[in-house]
């Protein structure tokens, strides 16, 4: 992580840190990425999976308290939607809102120049749409997310049309890029990428999503998004390059934000 600074480093940790279960570092990053981030009168955007979910509680909590006010927020999936309405978090759309102050979200992989691997939770699209308006893009991880290079770790993700879904899967797995990857048509549901089911996963926007697994890290993730954006039948992917603000990240040693 040589080339980002050590913004802030928690002086609380602890030896309870040591043995905090991997659900509560992402609550502790979940709920500081709302205390620390997020101020009354701003438009956020609610990202999507299991450490975005303690982000969206956080902001109920403190909308329901009084602590916040005036907020508006974008869910970037069906399910974060339907938290949000539960804790009663104002929602609007990106078609009344395109500019948003802040957005919260996990990854799957975060690599040293704060470039990252979503949709694990098969939300990739929405989050992107969402996370490329916002003014702040803060990403919330436990640290077993971290990587020296992106890819093998974890596959990325690739939402495609479900038309000729096995032609777009073949044009991705060959691209200049991704030659030498297994490229896997996600199956069961679309916010897991084990392929735990017979059907095969559709996304909230109706599509298919084909997992990449690299044995190598990723040489140039930039090209090889480009490269994938620019194929007929993809729709988006996984490589959020460029984008991230902050990494607040929950470790044994505590909490780290890495700023870009
Ligand atoms: O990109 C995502 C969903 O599409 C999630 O942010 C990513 O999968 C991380 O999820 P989690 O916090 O559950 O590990």
């Amino acid at each position: 992580f040589a080339p980002v600074k050590v913004a802030q480093q928690s002086r609380f940790a602890t030896s309870s840190m040591l043995m905090a279960t991997q659900d509560e570092l992402k609550q502790q990053v979940g709920y500081k990425a709302v205390d620390d981030y997020v101020k009354s009168g701003m438009v956020v955007g609610l990202g999507t999976g299991s450490t975005a979910y303690f982000a969206v509680e956080r902001l109920g909590q403190k909308l329901a308290s009084g602590e916040l006010k005036d907020i508006v927020a974008i869910p970037t999936s069906v399910r974060t939607k339907e938290q949000a309405e539960e804790l009663k978090i104002p929602l609007v759309t990106l078609d009344t809102h395109s500019k948003l102050d802040v957005a919260i979200d996990g990854a799957d992989e975060v690599d040293p120049d704060l470039n990252l691997v979503k949709g694990g939770g098969g939300a990739l699209l929405r989050e992107k749409m969402v996370e490329v308006c916002a003014d702040k893009f803060i990403v919330i991880v436990d640290e077993s997310k971290l990587c020296d290079g992106l890819g093998p770790g974890f596959p990325l993700p690739v939402e495609i049309t479900p038309f000729c879904h096995e032609h777009t899967l073949r044009l991705i797995a060959n691209l200049p890029t991704t030659k030498g990857c297994e490229a896997i048509l996600r199956m069961g549901s679309s916010s897991t990428n084990k392929p735990d089911g017979d059907e095969i996963a559709v996304t909230d926007n109706g599509n298919y999503i084909v997992d990449l697994h690299f044995k190598e890290p990723i040489k140039d993730a930039p090209k090889m998004a480009m490269e994938l954006k620019n194929t007929v039948g993809v729709v988006d992917h996984g490589l959020f390059c460029g984008m991230t603000t902050a990494v607040i990240i929950a470790g044994s040693d505590g909490i780290t934000v890495k700023e870009a």
